[in-house]
């Protein structure tokens, strides 16, 4: 594990009401302390998880448009504004990594065409796999042993199949290579991996809480074995 501690330098903001920090977790967040090699950001549509995983892949040097560290290319609005803010410590320090986003994968996928280094990516352009064969290709050809991964939203073109080789990929390049893995989620079945911890963005501090207290397991769960009842109800049928 290389990345122990992030920690807000709240003495250089001068305002808490505007973007970045005025999101709620924001207001309050002094630090956030590691405790393994997996950690997943979860909680509601805006609460604050990308923003502060673009911070860390800034403070990585990595593209914070999505890639590693020799990623250059352009993509709009990709600029990190909590960057500049937020200290990192390590133990020890490790700059090789990747930021996936699933929203600008495409444009990772043309920058891969454009410097001709698909070899490195299953030897066949991104472009030319599908969606979630490209991630797939990404995390076993590009991902190697150590190093720190930042991944938003990785399920975004997984089927619930390839999230669970998804699982088996990360499980390897933690247990035999000491990789670190960061991960903003919605998905019930990535948040199942057993070794990690889960912080929840919901109230207005971070908080570490249990697989079982998540709403994605609670809702899935509910769903699942109340389906009719459920659809009755939001469907008012
Ligand atoms: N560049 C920006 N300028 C102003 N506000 C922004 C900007 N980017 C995000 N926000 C706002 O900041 C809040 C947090 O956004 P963020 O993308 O970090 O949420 P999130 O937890 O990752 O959400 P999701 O689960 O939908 O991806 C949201 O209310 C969003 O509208």
């Amino acid at each position: 594990m290389f990345l122990k501690r992030i920690e807000l330098q709240r003495e250089k903001i001068s305002s808490f009401q505007s973007y970045p920090f005025s999101i709620p977790v924001m207001k309050h967040f002094h630090r956030l302390d590691l405790k393994s090699h997996v950690t997943f950001f979860v909680g509601e549509n805006g609460s604050g998880k990308s923003t502060l995983l673009e911070a860390i892949a800034d403070k990585c040097d990595f593209n914070t448009a999505g890639g590693g560290r020799n990623n250059y290319y352009e993509v709009d609005a990709s600029e990190s504004a909590l960057g500049d803010y937020i200290r990192l410590s390590w133990l020890p320090k490790v700059s090789n990594g990747f930021f996936l986003r699933a929203e600008s994968f495409y444009q990772f996928a043309s920058h891969i065409d454009a410097i001709g280094t698909f070899d490195a990516y299953g030897g066949r352009s991104l472009h030319h796999q599908s969606h979630g064969e490209a991630f797939l290709s990404l995390f076993t050809n590009r991902f190697n042993k150590k190093g720190i991964y930042l991944l938003d939203e990785p399920e975004a073109a997984l089927s619930p199949q390839r999230q669970l080789s998804f699982l088996a990929i990360l499980h390897d390049l933690v247990s035999t290579g000491d990789s670190q893995f960061i991960i903003a989620t919605h998905s019930p079945i990535l948040l199942g991996y057993p070794h990690g911890t889960i912080f929840s963005f919901d109230q207005d501090v971070i908080k570490e809480i249990d697989y079982e207290q998540t709403e994605h397991y609670q809702l899935t769960r509910h769903f699942l074995e109340n389906r009719e009842l459920f659809l009755r109800e939001i469907l008012g049928e």
